[in-house]
């Protein structure tokens, strides 16, 4: 089966509710989305939602990298010459790691279609169906405890709460949620980078000195302050968790060797695509250091592959997959089924997508 076409196009997906976090609000989720037709006639699917305040990939880039560089380099080649399409993609050019993870994605797809397997089970087939945490997003301490209830009432057994605007108010937020949701909710905080190191150590330990009982705090500090995460992990008892720091599978390798956090969030979007991913899980797994399969804002489409690598491998214990659930429409045919917290994974092979709906013209 060869690479005979790559097209891109945009979906326009409204969120259920404003998403906010230290880094940035939006109403709206965007995300390219990726179909590598087959000499065969199947199609691969991936996707690339452009975030710049994380990867920096935009709309432009993302299209430009695909169509420009991508896209001469992989036709013609052949969907079982993985190791060959890997290299293209982590050489061709620097960063663009979500126009790489979205062709990776696609590849995979395909990968998953030639030889009528499931990815998740490709990846290992652990499990079959995963739980999700929820993101509250950052607000007023009320609304995030309303949002907290609603949540809980929905299913949700776990909530990732986003703080790290006003150290006053995150206190306020914090203990808001706990009273609401009660001690058996697990609770997760997200400070998107927005502490100091000696300030995140203050704040995390007034809350296991007030019993919060928070499970993990991920990325408390600046993403390129691999010193200042290591100082945070080496001085709180609760579980730290790399997020925007750990965006290479060189990050990942540095951070264990510093043993700058006890978790890492593994993303496609910043790793470049599932292969990238399987190496940073196997790394973290040497390591002893336990994973969550995260996501950005985007479809189906990328949650589905990251769904497929999570039941795949066991050191891939927590699932931030909710994207699913914070959009207000789907327009992905297939992928995995979800019902709140439960992501059930396709029987199809590869991602069992069958197309995307409503996807328009992507200009660079
Ligand atoms: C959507 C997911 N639960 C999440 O919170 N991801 C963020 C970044 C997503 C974005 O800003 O698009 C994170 O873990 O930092
Ligand atoms: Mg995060």
């Amino acid at each position: 089966m060869k690479i005979k076409e790559i097209r891109i196009g945009l979906v326009h997906i409204p969120l259920k509710k404003p998403f906010i976090t230290a880094l940035r609000r939006v109403e709206v989720a965007e995300d390219i989305i990726v179909q590598i037709l087959s000499d065969s006639g199947e199609s691969g699917f991936g996707n690339a939602p452009p975030t710049y305040k994380i990867t920096g990939d935009g709309h432009g880039s993302v299209a430009g990298a695909i169509q420009d560089i991508l896209t001469p380099a992989l036709i013609g080649r052949d969907i079982d010459d993985l190791e060959d399409i890997w290299h293209v993609l982590d050489t061709s050019m620097q960063g663009n790691t979500s126009a790489k993870a979205a062709v990776d994605i696609a590849v995979y797809d395909l990968f998953g279609k030639q030889y009528g397997i499931p990815l998740y089970r490709l990846f290992g087939g652990r499990t079959s169906s995963l739980t999700s945490d929820l993101t509250i997003s950052l607000n007023k301490p009320e609304e995030m405890m309303q949002d907290a209830i609603e949540a809980v009432h929905r299913g949700y057994t776990a909530l990732k709460i986003k703080v790290g605007e006003d150290i006053l108010l995150d206190k306020k937020r914090v203990r808001a949620v706990r009273e609401a949701v009660g001690p058996n909710i697990t609770l997760r905080l997200d400070a998107n980078q927005a502490w100091k190191p000696k300030e995140a150590v203050r704040i995390i330990r007034e809350w296991e000195d007030a019993g919060m009982d928070i499970e993990l705090v991920e990325q408390p500090v600046r993403a390129d302050d691999f010193d200042g995460l290591k100082f945070v992990t080496d001085h709180v008892m609760t579980d730290i968790m790399a997020d925007e720091a750990a965006y290479t599978v060189r990050d990942v390798w540095r951070l264990l060797s510093m043993r700058a956090c006890d978790m890492i969030n593994i993303k496609l979007m910043k790793a470049g695509g599932l292969h990238n991913a399987l190496d940073m899980a196997a790394m973290a797994k040497a390591a002893g250091v336990s994973c969550m399969a995260g996501c950005m804002l985007e479809s189906k489409v990328g949650i589905t592959a990251a769904a497929s690598l999570m039941a795949g491998k066991r050191c891939m214990q927590l699932a931030d997959l909710d994207a699913a659930d914070l959009l207000a429409a789907d327009p992905v045919r297939g992928g995995v089924s979800y019902n709140h917290s439960k992501l059930i994974l396709p029987e199809a092979p590869g991602l069992g997508i069958t197309g995307v709906e409503g996807v328009c013209c992507l200009e660079k």
